[in-house]
């Protein structure tokens, strides 16, 4: 014997059904199978609005009843072609809707719904629908037996939930079965009926139930449960895309996932299944290839260790607090007990080990009725502050780790708590059973998307981790950055198992986003032009608001405001990568207080590109400091504008000109003045110094600037005006150097915790000498580097390196 059942959509329509009596069909080629169906898809929800408006004295039930007759007299006409193979159903059919429609004036003369009208009302949904599919199989030659689950399986009279009398269903169950001759029984879900023959109902989803009791009493060889997905999914698809099907699962598990949001399964239907034995099936009606998920006693253990995850919403906690319960017995106890006479259902309990709170998680439907009971029961204590008033806290829900074999991983829970605070959820309350096959997490419900994506990631994707970046300033550098990640996509899938996406792109007249999936990286130009313009504030929000996992800000501007915006966004464990050197050579306290934020948020503040743009400067100091070294002298050429514009200038072209090729080649900053009146190499040298431990400000770094003051006092234009009135003194500086056989080199220094920066006339022999073109060089003087510097040489500005150092320091955020 084997019992399959057929969920709402599978029986949804005529052309369903067909795909129905096909795969049932095909199963008694196996032997003798029992065939429960829930109500036409919509059915129940349809009959539950039509008694609600008639106990409200709305009319509008009956145009509900009329159209639910009709739907089904047109999946008889379809099934039943023949006007012979109707004559039995139609009649019967219309008499049932006769019957429902005397129901519901009932309900409306009385203007009432008890749970036990209620019951009877709903039932009519698989009373109809598994006579039709008994008709159906009847029309095409296969002698089904209709079986009234009512005259089957007995309850008690808890309308809405009744409660299984095991002993008494399997004995009708037996009488019945030795009265059938047929091979094929067709029954209702989902209903049942009580000692005194009245209808009841086991609950919503209570037709994986019915089978499960049928097959439980029959013995049968196993249960079968279609549905639409080809299984138990490792995650709820609507949330987690990458979902994918479990093939073998235990009953325990099931259940724990089936309690926790698994749609697709009853959670009761587990328990009369396992107590036989019985191996269940949840197969797909629309894919019957599938190989759908075995419920099982022992399947192989997940590789992962971790068989699922799950998720409940509109969840509450309700915290009870204070002094008066340490040591005392019996609180918890009547806490229970004072839930449980309001009917309150508990779905997750924690305590501290110091006894001085219980937190219980209910629905939030329950808040109210909770609150006024517990608030009762401990009156007394609440009155002489032993104990706190009851603290509910809502709008959140539960996010769980699901496996039998955790129990033989230790590190799991470490896993589960990294990945999410890395991505800034914040647990509230935590719940594991000393069976250690459920972890539970309370989180903001406005969390559960991002965790529940972040934790597939972490157990179940071995392939792919999704990044989701949001650039700021897409001009030179970011605009090659951009063109960088483009090409880059299929290598960071591939080798490092990286999806990097860019969600937005925003410059300060325009907005890029994308919906799902990230933008186009060949086409984002010309649609950039096209999107509306966002504040710095409304780009930050949308961060936030988005609240994707694994997100980085990556400011590729020159502005300050946008470095006023990482404090919020770190705060929100968003990472930043910044090229723009503002906000890590602002106030010590300001930079300090970022580095801190990343730490205490889990995440990544990264400017690795603030000084020798790509080149490993910041991440070497590091290297040392955190091995124990310590700098005692730093000298460097931290320009490569400066190193550039002295390279190329001996006084054949003018020195505005040369200026000018360096601006153009995008060795500059956005305003060249920065670099040729020495702030940028000063901002450089107090950057590294911090890095290696001063707390320095930037008016501690001496700046002796060459240029003469007018030509910082105007615009852009009126410098490059100034620059060439005073070529005479560019060139004097020329010839001083060039007349000794020197170079010169805008030189940043550190030493005995002082930093300056200046133009020097630099020997031959000496290592800052021999710097081409736009490099730059660090000479790194510590401990274990006394005498011969641990040196750091190489090309120090330019759009495509200062970029590919951006994109070095995005691959050490996503990867933490
Ligand atoms: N060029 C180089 O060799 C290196 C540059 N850097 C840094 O890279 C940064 C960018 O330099 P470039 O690309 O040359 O500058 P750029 O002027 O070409 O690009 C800056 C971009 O920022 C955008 N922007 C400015 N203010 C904005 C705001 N309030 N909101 C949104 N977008 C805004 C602009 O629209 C532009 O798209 C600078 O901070 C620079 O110090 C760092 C190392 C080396
Ligand atoms: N303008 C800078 C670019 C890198 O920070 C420079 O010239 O070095």
């Amino acid at each position: 014997m084997q019992v399959l059942k057929f969920g709402g959509t599978s029986v949804a329509s005529a052309e369903n059904i067909e795909r129905v009596l096909a795969i049932v069909q095909q199963a008694s080629t196996l032997g003798p199978v029992v065939l429960v169906v829930s109500a036409l898809g919509g059915t129940t929800d349809a009959l539950i609005g039509a008694g609600q408006a008639a106990a409200a004295g709305n009319e509008s039930f009956r145009a509900t009843l009329r159209q639910l007759e009709a739907r089904h007299l047109t999946a008889a006409e379809a099934l039943l072609p023949q006007a012979a193979q109707q004559a039995d159903i139609q009649p019967w059919l219309t008499a049932q809707f006769t019957e429902l429609a005397l129901l519901a004036d009932g309900i409306f003369a009385l203007g009432e719904l008890s749970p036990r009208t209620l019951d009877r009302l709903m039932s009519y949904g698989e009373l109809l629908s598994s006579r039709l599919v008994a008709a159906a199989f009847a029309a095409r030659g296969t002698a089904a037996a209709w079986a009234d689950s009512r005259q089957l399986i007995r309850t008690n009279s808890r309308f809405g939930m009744a409660q299984v009398d095991e002993a008494t269903t399997e004995a009708l169950v037996t009488a019945f079965q030795l009265q059938t001759p047929a091979s094929l029984w067709v029954a209702p879900g989902f209903i049942a009926a009580d000692t005194e023959g009245h209808t009841t109902t086991l609950g919503r989803g209570g037709s994986d139930y019915t089978a499960a009791i049928l097959a439980a009493a029959l013995g049968a060889a196993k249960l079968e449960i279609w549905t639409d997905v080809s299984g138990m999914l490792t995650a709820d698809p609507r949330l987690v895309r990458s979902a994918r099907p479990i093939a073998r699962i235990s009953y325990e598990e099931a259940m724990e996932l089936s309690h926790f949001g698994a749609k697709v399964l009853y959670a009761p239907t587990v328990q009369p299944v396992r107590q036989a034995g019985i191996p269940m099936w949840i197969k797909n009606t629309f894919a019957p290839h599938d190989y759908g998920t075995l419920v099982e006693v022992a399947p192989p253990p997940s590789p992962g260790a971790v068989r699922g995850l799950s998720s409940i919403g509109s969840l509450a906690l309700l915290n009870l607090e204070g002094g008066g319960m340490v040591g005392v017995p019996g609180f918890a106890a009547r806490l229970f007990a004072a839930l449980a006479r309001a009917r309150i259902n508990v779905v997750l309990i924690t305590q501290s080990s110091s006894e001085h709170s219980i937190c219980v998680g209910v629905s939030e439907g329950d808040v109210a009725a909770a609150q006024r009971v517990v608030d009762e029961e401990f009156a007394g204590e609440i009155a002489t502050g032993r104990l706190d008033p009851l603290r509910p806290e809502t709008g959140l829900a539960i996010v769980a780790l699901v496996g039998e074999n955790m129990r033989n991983h230790p590190g799991i829970s470490g896993r589960l708590f990294g990945a999410l605070g890395h991505n800034g959820v914040n647990i509230r309350a935590i719940a594991q059973g000393a069976s250690e096959r459920n972890i539970s997490t309370v989180i903001r419900a406005a969390d559960v998307r991002k965790a529940i994506n972040v934790l597939h990631e972490e157990f179940f994707e071995a392939t792919y981790k999704q990044v989701n970046l949001f650039v700021l300033g897409p001009g030179n550098v970011g605009g090659k950055l951009l063109g960088q990640l483009h090409q880059q996509q299929p290598y960071l899938r591939d080798k490092l198992g990286l999806d990097l996406r860019v969600v937005a792109i925003a410059n300060s007249r325009h907005c890029l986003v994308s919906d799902e999936g990230g933008l186009d990286l060949a086409s984002w130009p010309a649609e950039l032009n096209e999107a509306p313009r966002l504040s710095l504030d409304e780009f930050t929000d949308l961060i936030i608001s988005k609240n994707l996992r694994n997100s980085i800000f990556v400011d590729v501007t020159a502005n300050p405001a946008a470095a006023g915006q990482y404090a919020p966004l770190l705060a929100k464990s968003v990472a930043v990568v910044a090229c723009n050197k503002v906000a890590a050579s602002s106030a010590y306290a300001s930079y300090r207080h970022l580095k801190q934020l990343a730490r205490d948020f889990n995440t990544k503040y990264l400017f690795e590109t603030n000084v020798g743009a790509a080149l490993p400067v910041i991440g070497t100091l590091g290297d040392l400091t955190r091995s124990g070294d310590v700098v005692r002298r730093m000298q460097a050429v931290l320009s490569g504008t400066l190193n550039f514009v002295f390279n190329n200038y001996d006084g054949s072209r003018p020195f505005a000109e040369v200026v000018a090729q360096a601006q153009a080649e995008g060795y500059t900053e956005p305003d060249p003045r920065l670099d040729l009146n020495g702030s940028d190499v000063a901002r450089k040298i107090l950057i590294l110094a911090r890095e290696a431990g001063q707390a320095l400000e930037m008016s501690d770094v001496a700046n002796e600037s060459f240029l003469p003051a007018s030509c910082l006092e105007g615009d852009v234009t009126a410098f490059y005006e100034q620059l060439a009135v005073h070529e005479p003194h560019f060139r004097a500086l020329y010839d001083a150097a060039a007349g000794k056989g020197k170079r010169l080199k805008f030189v940043a220094q550190y030493a005995d915790g002082k930093a300056s920066v200046g133009l020097q006339q630099i020997a031959p022999g000496h290592d800052l000498y021999e710097l081409r073109g736009k490099d730059n060089v660090v000479l790194f003087y510590t401990d274990r580097y006394p005498e011969q510097p641990l040196v750091v040489k190489g090309a120090g500005a330019g759009a495509e390196v200062t970029a590919s150092g951006v994109f070095a320091d995005i691959i050490r955020a996503a990867r933490l």
